[in-house]
């Protein structure tokens, strides 16, 4: 049977654009995208069909329309179309551009020539997992990477908790790390991982990745880690912190986002109360990232 895919396509207010990611990835989407149309945002959204049945779309357009009316802002125009998984593949690419972040990289789809350039290029096919770099909270990890890896430290090991498409590993390996570990609950993004891990020519003994998720690092590495970069979401954090313990010298470092800003609380409640220090704060869009080290 051929696997069609539902394309939801949401035009709103760029203010409103965070929250309709949060939306559209709680509700399953695989690919998601943003572009701008004149004043207003395009956010195009993948998810297979069986996944969907035409009641919850309707169900999900209403909660659009609904955080609209809480800010105060227009109601968004939704539509969803079912497409062929070829078409699939080709619509959702044209939306990804070369994009650099920070001040050492570039995220170049892996489908368009490698560009000229100083920067760090990491080669990306995002495939169906998270982490394209359009992601303020991908974005802000990899800047702390940057800040952390390339002016401070090398040679360090890392564990990569939640590591989608693979984005922060090979990040940390293209400044230098000596050894990440990137594990993630998905297959399809251990997958994608792989993959991506491939494309950028990076050996299999210095970034290992394995189904799973703060329990399998220490299964991996067989000693503590010097940094722990996990982006995920504020109550998956909460969980894993007690657990991060156990894969953590004195030393230990940590790049901690995937926390809207109203969430950023119990986190750094939570991490101080496991012996973390919250270091820094940094902030985009709704979205914060918290470095943190060892009390
Ligand atoms: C927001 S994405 C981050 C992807 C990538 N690291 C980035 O920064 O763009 C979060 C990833 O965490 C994974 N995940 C969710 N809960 C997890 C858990 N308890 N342990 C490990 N991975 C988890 C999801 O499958 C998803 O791929």
């Amino acid at each position: 049977m051929a696997n069609n895919w539902w394309e939801i396509q949401v035009l709103c207010d760029p203010a409103l654009e965070d929250l309709v990611f949060l939306r559209v990835e709680t509700f399953g989407c695989r690919g998601t995208a943003s572009e701008m149309k004149g004043h207003s945002c395009l956010i195009s959204a993948y998810l297979p069909q069986e996944q969907a049945h035409l009641l919850d779309l309707a169900a999900l357009s209403l909660l659009f329309r609904q955080d609209a009316l809480c800010v105060n802002l227009p109601i968004p125009a939704v539509q969803w179309n079912l497409i062929e998984e070829e078409d699939w593949s080709s619509s959702w690419k044209q939306h990804w551009h070369p994009e650099e972040i920070g001040d050492r990289f570039v995220v170049n789809p892996a489908w368009l020539p490698i560009p000229e350039t100083d920067r760090l290029v990491l080669q990306l096919d995002p495939g169906v997992a998270f982490g394209t770099g359009a992601h303020p909270t991908t974005q802000l990890c990899l800047e702390a990477l940057e800040m952390r890896l390339g002016y401070e430290e090398t040679h360090a090991t890392i564990a990569d908790i939640g590591c989608g498409s693979g984005i922060l590993s090979i990040g940390a390996i293209l400044l230098g790390a000596k050894q990440v570990y990137a594990v993630d609950i998905d297959p399809l993004a251990v997958k994608s991982t792989r993959r991506n891990r491939e494309l950028n020519q990076i050996d299999e003994s210095l970034l290992q990745a394995q189904l799973g998720s703060i329990e399998m690092i220490k299964q991996l590495s067989p000693e503590p880690v010097d940094g722990i970069v996990c982006n995920i979401l504020a109550e998956v954090i909460i969980d894993l912190i007690p657990q991060m313990d156990a894969i953590s010298k004195p030393s230990t470092w940590g790049i901690i986002s995937g926390v809207l800003l109203d969430q950023a609380k119990p986190v750094a409640d939570t991490l101080e109360q496991y012996g973390w220090v919250v270091a820094t704060l940094w902030r985009r869009k709704d979205w914060c990232c918290f470095t943190i080290r060892r009390n």
